[in-house]
């Protein structure tokens, strides 16, 4: 409960409308995000190179409608909050002197996670495991939060030059709270979405836990646990909502079977048969990372 005061006080009084022209130098765009655009800028305050993301108006307040009677957290709001190590830093937000919500964020140097998963590349056969380790203490953190992500994909995560996973984009978060739990929208990338999720029942943290296991299934075998000739769309999904995922193990030849079989566990169609926690599933990833020896030496 003292969560949910808090997180619905009245905040400070409200802080002027910013003109991002003005205030930052916008070096250039990074990234056309389906909800926003991103920049590489300089803050003109603090002199400090950033990312600035600035919300679409219009797509926001359609998202919002989802949410109608909710009270659902900006994504600004929750993302200020957040401090993890593998979850990138938001300076501040607040709203543009054109009505859009905008976030400064620390600028992460690197490259998305959907481009390695494509690649394939030394780098991200050696690192694997240890990305989705990190992930999952992103995943663990915000779980332990009392927040539940809803879009956890390669798309919103970028791993940094020093090889360290970033998880970006709050935009879907909702707080693990009863009214947010209830049966209701669809919102989320359709590969990825739970089968509570897809056919409207109710959902807690585990819908994350499905995603996160998507997720590390596509960064070792490159493909989605069930295959589909056609686009990320909810029709495709509902066609394979249940059959049973293939086997990463047969996939992957080479991969280790402890790890593989952490990976289905997670891809359970009903939530009672996955991880109960993602805690548990991080915790059996890094005990196979150590066995192989495929974490640093202080994990
Ligand atoms: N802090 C950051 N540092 C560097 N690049 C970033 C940062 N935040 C976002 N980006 C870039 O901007 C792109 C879009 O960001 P983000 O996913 O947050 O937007 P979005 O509109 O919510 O996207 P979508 O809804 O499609 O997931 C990212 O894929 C990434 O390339």
């Amino acid at each position: 409960m003292k969560f949910l005061k808090k997180l619905f006080a009245p905040g400070p009084a409200k802080a002027r409308p910013v003109d991002v022209k003005k205030r930052f130098e916008l070096i250039g765009r990074v990234g056309q995000g389906s909800m926003s655009k991103v920049w590489r800028a300089r803050d003109s305050m603090s002199g400090k190179p950033v990312a600035l993301k600035v919300l679409d108006k219009a797509k926001t307040a359609r998202l919002e409608k989802r949410f109608v009677g909710l009270n659902r957290p900006p994504e600004g709001v929750v993302a200020i909050g957040l401090r993890h190590p593998n979850i990138v830093r938001t300076h501040e937000h607040g709203l543009t002197t054109d009505g859009e919500q905008y976030l400064v964020m620390e600028f992460v140097e690197g490259v998305g996670l959907s481009y390695l998963v494509d690649r394939q590349n030394e780098r991200m056969k050696t690192n694997c495991l240890w990305y989705a380790v990190q992930l999952g203490e992103a995943l663990d953190y915000l779980h332990r939060h009392q927040w539940i992500h809803r879009d956890l994909c390669p798309r919103n995560i970028i791993v940094s030059d020093e090889d360290v996973v970033k998880l970006i984009d709050f935009g879907l978060v909702v707080p693990n709270t009863p009214p947010f739990r209830a049966p209701g929208n669809r919102t989320g990338t359709a590969s990825y979405m739970a089968p509570e999720l897809i056919k409207r029942l109710a959902t807690d943290e585990r819908i994350d836990i499905f995603s996160y296991a998507v997720t590390v299934f596509e960064m070792f075998a490159k493909q989605l646990p069930w295959k589909t000739d056609q686009a990320d769309t909810m029709e495709s999904v509902l066609q394979h909502i249940n059959t049973p995922p293939r086997d990463l193990k047969k996939l992957v030849p080479g991969i280790d079977e402890q790890v593989a079989a952490t990976v289905m566990k997670g891809l359970a169609n009903d939530p009672r048969d996955r991880w109960p926690t993602v805690r548990k599933m991080v915790d059996d990833l890094k005990a196979s990372g150590r066995r192989l020896n495929l974490l640093p030496a202080d994990e």
